[in-house]
């Protein structure tokens, strides 16, 4: 008989994004995104900081005063369309841990992606939150927060030495 407790391909998409996301050097908010196409095939993932060639050391990770990280920061989202290499995105699906600001929003639109997959919506009252699902409903992306059957899903290095 084959096993039961295997993990759907939601809870895989979304494990993969929020693993995108340990990569992230934001001490505050961690973001990972990680796009699909119609046949359940990863085209890319993404997860925020700043642009290439630009040192996770030399820019702040503020979030006020003078100098914060706003300015600088890829959210995870564009990365993710961005390391697509030229692939087609066209009636993908994006899975991302913290549900797209207004600016991820026009490039997942002029990306051609068609769904969006997110967990946590924890900005949901701010104006790019709420800029971002007026032009997602107009645009006909489909938007659906996913709740995730098991709590934690654990990756086990060690286990896979013994083996
Ligand atoms: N959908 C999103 C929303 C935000 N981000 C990034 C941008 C920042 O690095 C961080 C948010 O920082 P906070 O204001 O919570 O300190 O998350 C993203 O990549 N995707
Ligand atoms: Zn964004």
């Amino acid at each position: 008989m084959k096993r039961q407790d295997y993990i759907s391909w939601d809870e895989y998409f979304m494990g993969v994004s929020l693993l995108a996301a340990k990569r992230s050097k934001d001490p505050n908010t961690q973001v990972g995104a990680c796009i699909v196409d119609s046949n359940n095939v990863i085209l890319s993932t993404g997860y925020n900081g700043f642009p290439v060639g630009c040192s996770d050391d030399n820019l702040p990770w503020n979030r006020t005063g003078e100098d914060t990280k706003y300015p600088y920061v890829v959210h995870a989202e564009l990365n993710a369309i961005l390391n697509s290499g030229g692939k087609s995105l066209r009636g993908a699906t994006i899975y991302v841990g913290l549900f797209p600001c207004n600016e991820c929003a026009k490039a997942i639109i002029q990306s051609g992606i068609k769904e969006v997959v997110y967990l946590n919506d924890k900005y949901a009252n701010e104006k790019s939150t709420l800029a971002s699902k007026r032009i997602l409903g107009m645009a006909g992306i489909k938007l659906r927060r996913l709740t995730p059957r098991e709590k934690n899903l654990v990756l086990n290095f060690e286990n896979e030495l013994d083996r």
